[in-house]
């Protein structure tokens, strides 16, 4: 624990943030609570930050983490479908130190970094520099990493309540510091309606014998084509339907898929099928990691940091915005 606590400090100080000026002061043993909303992948990596940096933090969400969108993503970090872009890329770069030092230990973490291609586009010189030429890039086997994730939280003080926020000021009721991670149900529940969803969809298949991944997407195309190895299976992409809020696999998308995969590496066209998936990315012209007062409902008020948005790169920006998030929340002892 004390080698992630280094490990975080060199990506960024989070200790120097702003002083809250709470009036809800709900701490426990001296430090300051928290109520993380959402348990994807963006809301467990804040909530693990906020747990190792001593707050007393607890983490609504109705769902399992197995039953986010989290769950579903292909897993490979690169800033796609992700806006600002500006922003986006420094949030990767921050990501990719920690996802590098992660992959040292893959059975635990799910983290790898593996060899691939992307033949449609030039990556900015700062992701260059870090994933080199060919890129090696950080993948993410979510089935390991997001029960690590949860596994280290717990570990850091955390607890889990499966329960929904009706409204941000249910939360504020409860806690000093509130971080919004609901993804695509800011819309409901900031309410928020720049967020939008772009549906994904994916098919796991029985791996041929290939070991690196390979992209070809463009930043708008609604159809792409990708393959990602991971532990389970081979991911063959995919959709970026903007709008669209259906769940259920289209088979004759599947089969494009598969038909555009083969294209790329013949041996797929005759492998077998093990699973279809389909996600909704949390989509949003910019995405939201700002703080704000909302009322406790006890004439107080509490801190609401949102942190909100991510597309089609939550895995990727993961440790880059929780850095961010936990500097807005500022230190976690009660300075007043
Ligand atoms: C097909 C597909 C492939 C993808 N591939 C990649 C990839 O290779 N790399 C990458 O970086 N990204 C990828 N993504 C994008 C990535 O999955 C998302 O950006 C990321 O999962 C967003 O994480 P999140 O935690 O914001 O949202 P989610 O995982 O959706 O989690 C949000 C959670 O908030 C909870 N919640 C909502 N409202 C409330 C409330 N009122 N109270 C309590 N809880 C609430 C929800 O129940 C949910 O569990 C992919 C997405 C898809 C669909």
């Amino acid at each position: 624990m004390r080698r992630e606590r280094r490990m975080l400090s060199r990506m960024g100080d989070v200790t120097q943030g702003s002083r809250s000026r709470s009036g809800n002061s709900g701490g426990s043993e001296g430090g300051r609570a928290a109520v993380v909303i959402g348990g994807g992948v963006i809301g467990l990596t804040t909530a693990v930050l906020l747990a190792e940096r001593g707050m007393s933090v607890r983490l609504w969400d109705p769902q399992a983490p197995e039953e986010t969108t989290s769950a579903v993503a292909g897993g490979l970090c690169w800033p796609y479908r992700i806006e600002p872009r500006a922003r986006a890329l420094e949030w990767a770069v921050r990501s990719f130190r920690h996802f590098a030092w992660l992959a040292e230990q893959p059975p635990l973490t799910g983290v790898r970094l593996v060899r691939g291609t992307m033949p449609d586009s030039v990556p900015p010189p700062e992701w260059s520099a870090l994933t080199g030429t060919p890129p090696r890039a950080p993948v993410v086997d979510m089935t390991s990493y997001l029960p690590y994730l949860l596994g280290r939280f717990e570990a850091a003080g955390g607890r889990c309540e499966r329960r929904a926020a009706r409204s941000l000021a249910e939360a504020a009721a409860e806690a000093p510091v509130v971080v919004n991670c609901s993804g695509l149900g800011a819309r409901e529940l900031v309410p928020d309606p720049a967020v939008r969803a772009v549906r994904g969809q994916v098919l796991v298949v029985e791996n041929p014998g290939i070991e690196e991944w390979y992209v070809a997407a463009s930043g708008a195309a609604s159809e792409t084509t990708y393959f990602v190895p991971q532990p389970f299976g081979l991911i063959l992409g995919g959709t970026a339907h903007d709008g669209a809020e259906d769940r259920t696999p289209d088979p004759a998308t599947a089969e494009a898929i598969v038909r555009r995969c083969a294209a790329i590496a013949p041996a797929l066209a005759e492998t077998k099928v093990l699973e279809h998936r389909v996600g909704l990315r949390p989509f949003r012209p910019s995405v939201r990691l700002e703080a704000e007062r909302i009322p406790d409902g006890r004439g107080g008020e509490s801190l609401c940091v949102h942190n909100y948005g991510h597309g089609g790169a939550g895995i990727t920006v993961s440790w880059g915005c929780a850095v961010d998030a936990a500097r807005l929340v500022g230190p976690p002892m009660r300075t007043s």
